[in-house]
């Protein structure tokens, strides 16, 4: 009686509080400082802890009655939501139940992603967030995002005043023109920016209310979606040429005058031509990242590292070929040549056993239009077309598949690396699962379990003759959520190359010994978080230690 009659007074009294930076956090499990003293906290994910409030805190809050009288720890309502995520039937259904704990916990969302990690990122992330991308307009409920379509050229500062969040420090950004091995998705890519920023927190432990999701809704050149009636974007063609490219100019500095120079832009799953063309023209005007081609790099690098390791074959004695030359290889290719290059090999000799192939053979002169970035490793040799043929004539040891092709890493390519060498090692990166150029079971079975391996989605064990293999997930979200929180925390005013080179060492470091020895290339994702932690520290040290910080922070009014 005493507390209600008080409630008015805490209201005042708390009142304050709500503007400052004391307003509870859904990170703090410390539930003391709550201080909206209103009903609407049961009515909001962001401050909502379900059975969790106390007697005294529903008095306090004036929401007793609001819910029914028992008091259940967070403990228990992470076993609850267990069971409810494992009764669901399916991935897309157990998707659902997170996004409605999501909207009404977020606390509890978080922590059930990051306490459960094994079994949620394959949920929130490759896999199933493909099937989410595809279902976008099925499924749409609510927008936690903010949509910037070509119709609000002119006006995108207006939107940005829009958002839900004051205190934006990190933006992931896609205009879904190649979403995983899906292509064109249009307004779908939502889907990605949200599962990308997802990460964001519950493995780089950044909080959701500093993050903002972006799509920019340039139209889809993906006739089915055109023609789909649940299509939730701009039924156009996809808007190419000086107005896009002005609609993301316009975008960046939207987003600067908005939250800051610092706020750290990451671009998603833009098809190769313009993630290449953004990247060259804002990586030193920005602090900016293109997850596809620097995340992926310094993933790629990393992995390399550890097959010098377990192999003893140095790099630069190494064969590498590429099956694919899109952003993705061509991020990995050239960190590799940046690494060499580092450990005193020359330019030219570095770049010397590093060959790419796209849909028309092994990048050659003959090439048409290859890329600026894939230049260098252009090669002076007969235009060959056929994987089996190049394999047999190079013999690499080392296969990337960064194709979005399901399957073409076939029984005869695996035997064939398997035949060359005794540890061969095969990375099928590409996403969903169904666009992984082989999947785990054939590798270790093709190669009789003597692959080093990585894919892009996770695989179960692998089982031959009675001996278990661990297949590691080579997928970037081992990196990029230590870069943005070394970039939010070292306030970095662009990020150069070198950072990545700091990124790929601390996460191959970060892989156990007792797991090279068994031929386990990355850390578990069960230790994600760990990783991402140790790679900020790595990346937010080497800003620092390089004086990169002021540096930039000068440069960068040029
Ligand atoms: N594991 C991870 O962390 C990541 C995985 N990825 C995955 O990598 C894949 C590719 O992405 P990205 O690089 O951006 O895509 P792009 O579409 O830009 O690149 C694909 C490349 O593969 C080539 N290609 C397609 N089919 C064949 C074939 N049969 N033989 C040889 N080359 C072929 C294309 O050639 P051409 O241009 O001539 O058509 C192109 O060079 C996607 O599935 C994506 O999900 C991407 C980023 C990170
Ligand atoms: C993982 C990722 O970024 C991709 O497949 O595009
Ligand atoms: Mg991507």
């Amino acid at each position: 009686m005493e507390f209600r009659r008080l409630h008015p007074l805490l209201r005042l009294a708390s009142r304050p509080l709500l503007s400052s930076s004391r307003r509870f956090s859904v990170y703090d499990d410390e539930m003391e400082q709550i201080t909206r003293p209103d009903w609407h906290v049961v009515m909001n994910g962001k401050y909502n802890k379900g059975l969790a409030f106390t007697i005294k805190e529903r008095q306090r809050l004036g929401i007793m009655g609001l819910m029914p009288c028992s008091v259940r720890s967070m403990d228990d309502q992470m076993n609850a939501a267990l069971a409810n995520f494992e009764a669901r039937p399916t991935d897309i259904a157990r998707f659902t139940y997170l996004s409605a704990v999501h909207h009404r916990h977020r606390r509890l969302y978080y922590r059930f992603i990051k306490e459960n990690i094994e079994k949620s990122l394959p949920i929130v992330y490759t896999p199933t967030v493909g099937d989410v991308v595809a279902t976008y307009g099925l499924n749409f409920q609510q927008a936690i995002s903010l949509f910037i379509s070509i119709h609000d050229k002119g006006h995108i500062r207006d939107l940005m005043h829009n958002w839900v969040d004051e205190g934006v420090k990190a933006i992931c950004v896609t205009d879904g023109g190649r979403v995983l091995g899906l292509g064109d998705m249009g307004a779908n890519a939502m889907g990605i920016s949200l599962g990308k920023m997802i990460l964001y927190t519950a493995l780089g432990s950044i909080p959701p209310s500093t993050l903002m999701p972006v799509c920019l809704d340039v139209g889809t050149d993906n006739q089915a979606l055109l023609q789909d009636p649940l299509y939730v974007g701009a039924r156009i063609p996809r808007v190419k040429g000086p107005e896009y490219d002005e609609l993301v100019d316009e975008f960046m500095e939207s987003a600067v005058k908005c939250f800051g120079n610092n706020t750290f832009i990451h671009f998603e799953d833009f098809a190769t031509p313009n993630a290449l063309k953004f990247l060259e023209k804002y990586q030193y005007k920005y602090c900016c990242f293109n997850d596809d081609i620097q995340g992926t790099g310094a993933t790629g690098l990393a992995a390399f590292i550890n097959v010098e390791r377990i192999t003893g074959r140095k790099l630069e004695d190494t064969v590498f070929l590429f099956v694919g030359a899109g952003s993705a290889a061509l991020g990995i290719a050239n960190m590799l040549a940046m690494e060499l290059e580092v450990r005193g090999i020359p330019a030219e000799e570095a770049t010397k056993n590093i060959y790419l192939m796209d849909v028309n053979g092994i990048l050659t002169p003959e090439s048409p239009n290859p890329p600026e970035m894939g230049k260098i490793f252009i090669k002076s040799m007969e235009p060959m077309k056929d994987m089996m043929a190049v394999l047999k004539k190079l013999k690499p040891s080392v296969l990337v598949g960064a194709t979005g092709v399901g399957g073409i890493f076939n029984e005869e390519v695996l035997k064939t690396m398997a035949k060359n060498h005794e540890r061969p090692a095969v990375f099928p990166l590409s996403n969903p699962t169904a666009n992984s150029e082989c999947t785990a079971e054939q590798a270790f079975t093709h190669t009789e379990g003597r692959v080093l391996f990585g894919s892009g989605s996770p695989f179960p064990p692998v089982v031959i003759n009675g001996k278990r293999y661990r297949p590691a997930q080579a997928n970037n979200c081992l990196t990029f959520p230590g870069i943005a929180l070394a970039a939010i925390t070292a306030k970095a005013r662009y990020l150069p190359n070198e950072v990545f080179s700091v990124v790929s060492h601390e996460l191959a470091r970060n892989t156990p010994q007792e797991l090279l020895d068994e031929g386990t290339l990355f850390p578990p994702i069960k230790d994600a978080h760990n990783v991402a932690f140790n790679v900020g520290v790595a990346m937010t040290q080497y800003l620092i230690d390089n004086g990169k910080i002021s540096l930039v922070i000068q440069t960068a009014s040029k």
